[in-house]
């Protein structure tokens, strides 16, 4: 059964100022669905979420969120209309403890009740997170850190998430732990959109892929059917 995407780009061509990166790209998220991003250094994997975001210039084309257009928003609107972005270079305050780190998640709230009771619903969620609040973020592992930065942009309890490279930097034993909080996060009902870096890793949580070179869409299909593809394979997966 299919439902409607919950995020389109259709035909978007975008990039920095006159410099395009992006060129006629059209991709659909299912609501509900993991998508993963894959392709090669410099392809435009982190252009194409920062065009969906509203940190890069969409030239042309347009994104769609909820079947509402959003062409060209800020990123604080996305965050307020259900979106959130985790950076690639996202990072945590590190003089501030994590308790603090997930209420700044939550500033849009503009409520500082409310935060303190999502930062509690996600502590439910995430015990190891719950244990560790009163540490200074700075202090944390590299694990509990990328967990830190997942749990604070899901204060806003998202629809939609957007992952730039989760596992980047990861010592190789977090790097499952994260990916299982991805599909935990999944199975709260985030719809998520991933870039990774670690192609079969990605593709194997996704249930659609997305192959990006030179700034186009070159493949589509489950995360099954990209690992299995040959040419993929080939070009994309190291063999
Ligand atoms: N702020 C910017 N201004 C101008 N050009 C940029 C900017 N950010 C990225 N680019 C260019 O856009 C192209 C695509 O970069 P992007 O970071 O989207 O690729 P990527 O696939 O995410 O790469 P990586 O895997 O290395 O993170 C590159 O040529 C890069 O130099």
């Amino acid at each position: 059964m299919t439902t409607d995407p919950i995020l389109r780009m259709d035909n978007v061509t975008s990039g920095y100022g006159n410099t395009t990166v992006l060129h006629d790209v059209s991709i659909a998220v299912e609501d509900g669905q993991i998508a993963c991003l894959i392709g090669p250094n410099g392809s435009g994997k982190s252009t194409l979420m920062k065009s969906i975001y509203g940190f890069a210039d969409v030239q042309s084309g347009t994104v769609t969120l909820r079947g509402e257009e959003i062409t060209g928003r800020s990123p604080q609107d996305n965050l307020a209309n259900g979106m959130s972005y985790v950076l690639q270079d996202a990072s945590v305050f590190p003089g501030m403890s994590v308790h603090e780190n997930m209420l700044m998640g939550g500033y849009v709230f503009n409520d500082d009740d409310r935060a303190a009771a999502r930062a509690e619903e996600l502590y439910d969620e995430f015990p190891v997170l719950g244990d560790i609040r009163g540490q200074k973020a700075g202090t944390l592992s590299g694990g509990q850190r990328r967990l830190l930065e997942l749990a604070r942009a899901l204060m806003v309890d998202p629809d939609v998430m957007m992952l730039d490279e989760p596992s980047i930097g990861l010592e190789p034993r977090f790097i499952d732990d994260v990916f299982e909080r991805i599909e935990q996060l999944n199975d709260l009902g985030t719809t998520i959109l991933l870039v990774e870096q670690n192609a079969e890793k990605g593709l194997s949580v996704a249930d659609r892929g997305f192959v990006l070179a030179s700034g186009e869409i070159k493949f589509t299909g489950t995360g099954t059917e990209l690992l299995n593809d040959e040419e993929v394979g080939r070009l994309y997966l190291g063999g």
